[in-house]
C-alpha cells in the first residue's frame, strides 16, 4: 500500500512526460489508475480503457584470475579471458563447455551436492569443496536426475535460444539523464559519452531533439550531438519525435535516430500529446525523410506490458504497434517496460505476440527495474534469442520523485550477467563502472548498479590487505 502511494504519489509530480499544465487533482482522482503493488498478471491483461484524453499524465579450468572472477566472466575451460572484450576465442563451443555453470553441474552431479559448499565471488557461484568423499554419495546417484545425458538435457534446454553475442544499446546520456532534477552540464554529458564509447559500447543514444519545454535537461541536445558526432568506435542515435526534431538532429550531426511510439494510448497523449495512429503519421514522415538520407531509424515501443493509468496492456496491441513501425521501415524495434512492472511471466507473452509478427532478429529489449525484474525478464528474453538490449549506465532513469520507481537496468549490472553466462559483448566492465563513478561522482549519489556497489567494495577490501 505504501508503496502504491509512493508511486502514485511520484507519477503525479514528476516532471517526466510531465507538463506544468497537467491537472493534478484530476490525474489523483482518475479511477483508472492501476495498482502497481502487484505484478500485472496474465489474467489481469485487460482492453485499452479510454481516459480523458486532453490530460496528460506524468510518468515522469583454467582457474580465473582473481580480475575475472571480480568482473564476473566465466570459468570456461582452457580459456583465459580478462574480459569479455579481450577474450578472442569464438562461442562455437555452444554445444560444449561454453557457460561455467555447465562446468558447475557436471561437478556437483559427481559428488554430493550436499557435502559442497559454494563461495559466492560476486558471479555464478563457485564450488569449492574438491572432497568427494563417497560417503556422501546420494542414494540416488544414477537416478535420471544425475544421468549425464539428462544434465546435458536441462543444460542445452537453458542455453537454446541465448546468443553467443548480445549488442548492449547503452541509453544513459539520453533515458537516464532527461530524468534527472538538476540539469547536468553540457560538458559533462559529453565526457560520459566519450567514457562510455571507450568502453566498448557499440551503441550510445546520446540525446533528444525534442522540445525543451518538455524536457529541458535535454535542451542542449545541439551541443551535445556537436561535440561527439565525430566520435569513433559507436553509434551515437538521437530521440526524434517529429519532422521538427529530426532536421534538428541531422544539421547538429546525428547519423541515426530513433522514433517512439506507445502500445498505451494514454502513454501515447500524455507524452508525445498525440493518439497512437496520429504518432504513426508523424513517425512515417520522419522514416520517409530520413530513407532519402539513408538514416537508419530505431522505433521505440513504450508500456509493453502496463501502464501507470490503464495498467495491463494486451500483447496483441505491442504487437500492432511493432507491426506498424518495423512496415514503417524502422530497422529495429526496442520494446520498453516503461515502469519496470513485467515479470518473466508476463514478457514472454509480450514477446511471444511481437515475435509473431517482428522477425527476433529487428527487435530489442528495453527493461526499467522498478520491482528488480529487469535482469529475470532479460534472461528470458535471451533465451528466446533476442540479442539486442538497452541499459543505463549506473541504472539511471526512472521517476527522480519516485522513491519506489527506478531507473533502467544498470549496464553494469547487464554486462556482468553476460560474462557470467560466457556471452560476448565487446564491453570492458572495469572502464564502463569507471564511467558509471565518474556520472555518479557528478550527480552526487551513489550508483544504481548492484555491480558497481559490490566491486566498488570489493576494491576498497582488497586496498586494505
Ligand atoms: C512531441 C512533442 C514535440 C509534441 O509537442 P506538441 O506540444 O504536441 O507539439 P507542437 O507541434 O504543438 O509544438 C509545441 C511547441 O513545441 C515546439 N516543438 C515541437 N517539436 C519540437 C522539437 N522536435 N524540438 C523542439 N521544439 C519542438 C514547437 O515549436 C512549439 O513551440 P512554441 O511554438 O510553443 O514555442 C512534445 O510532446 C515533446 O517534445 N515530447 C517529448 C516527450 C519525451 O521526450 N519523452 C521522453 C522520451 S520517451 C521515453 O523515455 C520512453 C523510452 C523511449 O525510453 C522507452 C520506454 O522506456 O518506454
Amino acid at each position: 500500500m505504501l508503496i502504491r502511494k509512493v508511486i502514485q504519489k511520484s507519477v503525479l509530480q514528476s516532471t517526466y512526460f510531465c507538463r506544468a499544465s497537467i491537472p493534478v487533482p484530476l490525474l489523483a482522482s482518475s479511477s483508472k489508475m492501476s495498482s502497481l503493488e502487484e505484478p500485472v498478471g496474465l489474467d489481469k491483461l485487460s482492453s485499452l480503457s479510454t481516459i480523458d484524453q486532453r490530460h496528460r499524465f506524468s510518468l515522469s579450468a583454467c582457474r580465473p584470475r582473481d580480475e575475472d572472477r571480480r568482473m564476473g566472466n566465466s570459468w570456461i575451460e582452457g580459456r583465459s579471458c580478462s574480459s569479455a572484450n579481450g577474450c578472442d576465442e569464438d562461442f562455437e563451443g555452444y554445444g560444449r563447455e561454453a557457460f561455467s555453470w555447465r562446468r558447475q553441474m557436471r561437478d556437483i552431479s559427481q559428488c554430493d551436492i550436499s557435502s559442497r559448499r559454494t563461495l559466492s565471488i560476486g558471479r555464478n557461484h563457485v564450488v569449492y569443496d574438491t572432497a568427494c568423499d563417497p560417503r556422501y554419495l546420494p542414494d540416488h546417484q544414477n537416478s535420471t536426475y544425475c544421468h549425464e545425458e539428462s544434465r546435458r538435457d536441462i543444460t542445452s534446454k537453458f542455453s537454446r535460444g541465448v546468443p553467443k553475442f548480445v549488442k548492449i544499446v547503452e541509453v544513459g546520456p539520453r533515458d537516464g539523464l532527461q530524468n534527472e532534477k538538476n540539469i547536468v552540464p553540457t560538458s559533462v554529458k559529453v565526457e560520459l559519452i566519450h567514457r562510455l564509447v571507450s568502453s566498448g559500447l557499440p551503441v550510445v543514444e546520446t540525446t533528444s531533439f525534442v522540445s525543451p519545454k518538455w524536457v529541458p535537461q535535454l535542451a542542449d541536445a545541439k551541443d551535445v550531438m556537436e561535440a561527439v558526432k565525430n566520435l569513433e568506435g559507436a553509434r551515437l542515435p538521437v530521440l526524434t519525435a517529429n519532422l521538427k526534431g529530426f532536421e534538428a538532429a541531422v544539421v547538429a550531426g546525428a547519423k541515426e535516430v530513433a522514433v517512439f511510439a506507445a502500445a498505451s494510448e494514454s502513454f501515447s497523449k500524455s507524452n508525445i500529446n498525440c493518439s497512437i495512429e496520429e504518432s504513426f503519421n508523424r513517425y512515417r514522415a520522419v522514416v520517409d525523410a530520413a530513407k532519402k538520407l539513408s538514416i537508419p531509424v530505431r522505433g521505440y515501443v513504450s508500456c509493453v506490458v502496463g501502464c501507470p493509468v490503464e495498467g495491463a496492456i494486451p500483447p496483441s496491441q505491442v504487437a500492432y504497434v511493432a507491426k506498424e513501425l518495423y512496415d514503417m521501415g524502422c530497422f529495429e524495434i526496442s520494446l520498453g517496460d516503461t515502469i519496470g512492472v513485467g515479470t518473466p511471466g508476463t514478457v514472454l507473452p509480450m514477446l511471444e505476440a511481437v515475435m509473431a509478427v517482428v522477425p527476433v532478429e529487428k527487435l530489442a529489449i528495453h527493461f526499467h527495474d522498478t520491482y528488480g525484474q529487469a535482469l529475470p525478464n532479460i534472461l528470458v528474453s535471451l533465451q528466446m534469442g533476442i540479442s539486442t538490449l538497452d541499459s543505463s549506465i549506473a541504472g539511471l532513469g526512472g521517476c527522480p520523485y519516485a522513491k519506489g520507481a527506478s531507473g533502467n537496468v544498470a549496464t553494469e549490472d547487464v554486462v556482468y550477467m553476460l560474462n557470467g553466462l560466457g556471452v560476448k559483448t565487446n564491453v570492458d566492465l572495469s572502464k564502463l563502472l569507471l564511467a558509471g563513478e565518474f556520472i555518479c561522482k557528478h550527480l552526487g549519489r551513489a550508483s544504481g548498479s548492484k555491480t558497481a556497489i559490490a566491486l566498488s567494495r570489493v576494491t576498497a577490501d582488497a586496498s586494505k590487505i
